[in-house]
């Protein structure tokens, strides 16, 4: 068989399929997903190879936040409605993100401590606590602190949004106002309040939600909706633990670039439960 064989055979396969091939004219897969624009984003800082998947790592990251952002508000907004049915479908799909994210850790662990310590001295103050997605998204699923608005002082734009999402009923507080609608007996304190400030459990709302798990067959899609969350806190406490154990793997004990005192600060954050009454219920049942 000659060499040009093959070659040949592909330019017949491209020809007989009728792919498009001139895109003067017309819009192409790269002018449709900006790609000039994202691939030309990564601006290593350092002479490191290894500062490329540190890049890469985290704008997949804030790509995959950006997405479970823009889900969560829908969600929100199908919960706030009474519209369960797409609500699951877009807490599914958080969830699946957030496991993508889970995995992802694996690849940002092919970098050893000696290869991190040569670039760290480059990311100078930067931190991943400052990202205003990643807190967005801790303030809709109701882990509220004030002193998170903080490092979004320097940019207003993002503090507006940050605040705003501060300021909302979170997801769980929206799951317990449907309760209520549903003719569950919540207590006011947790259907009218400054939802700014942070979750407290209350043994009615854990009554509430054990009328739910006790007889699911009554209240079926709000034992869905109680299922779809826990899902949801599940992936992200795994998503913690793997932060601070990879954390742990390539810095040790050292503080953190955002201030912090590192592994201990995250190990503390492991402890965060986002709704408790849908893990208390468990023992009571
Ligand atoms: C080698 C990799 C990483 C190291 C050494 C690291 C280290 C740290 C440390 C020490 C903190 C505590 C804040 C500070 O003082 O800086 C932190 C926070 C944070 N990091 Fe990372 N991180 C890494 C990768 C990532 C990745 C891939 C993401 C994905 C977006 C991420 C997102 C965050 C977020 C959102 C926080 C704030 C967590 C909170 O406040 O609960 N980090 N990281
Ligand atoms: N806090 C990290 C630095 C860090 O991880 C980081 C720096 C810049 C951009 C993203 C980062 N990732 C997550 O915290 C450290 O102390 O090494």
């Amino acid at each position: 068989m000659s060499a040009a064989q093959p070659a040949a055979r592909g330019e017949e396969i491209v020809r007989e399929e009728g792919a498009q091939l001139d895109f003067s004219q017309s819009m192409s897969y790269g002018d449709y997903l900006h790609l000039d624009e994202l691939l030309g984003a990564q601006h290593p800082l350092s002479p490191t190879h290894n500062e490329m998947l540190f890049i890469i790592q985290h704008q997949t990251s804030e790509l995959w936040l950006k997405l479970m952002l823009h889900e969560l508000h829908a969600a929100l907004d199908c919960v706030r409605a009474d519209a369960l049915q797409p609500a699951f479908k877009m807490l599914s799909r958080v969830s699946r993100i957030m496991e993508q994210l889970v995995h992802a850790w694996d690849v940002l662990a092919t970098m050893t401590p000696s290869e991190y310590t040569a670039l760290r001295p480059y990311l100078a103050s930067s931190s991943g606590f400052q990202s205003w997605q990643y807190r967005c998204i801790e303030f809709r699923l109701g882990n509220k602190n004030a002193a998170m608005l903080r490092p979004h002082a320097h940019r207003p734009d993002h503090l507006a949004t940050v605040e705003a999402a501060w300021r909302a009923p979170s997801l769980y507080d929206e799951a317990l106002r449907l309760l209520a609608r549903r003719g569950l007996p919540i207590p006011q304190t947790h259907l009218d309040r400054d939802w700014a400030q942070p979750y407290a459990a209350h043994a009615e709302v854990e009554q509430a939600w054990l009328t739910v798990y006790r007889s699911p067959e009554d209240h079926w899609d709000l034992y869905q909706l109680g299922e779809e969350l826990v899902d949801l806190e599940d992936a992200f406490r795994l998503w913690r633990f793997r932060h601070v154990t990879t954390v742990e793997r390539v810095i040790g004990f050292k503080r953190g670039t955002g201030g912090t005192g590192g592994v201990p600060y995250l190990r503390k954050m492991l402890d965060t439960v986002l709704f408790p009454e849908l893990w208390t219920l468990r023992t009571d049942l």
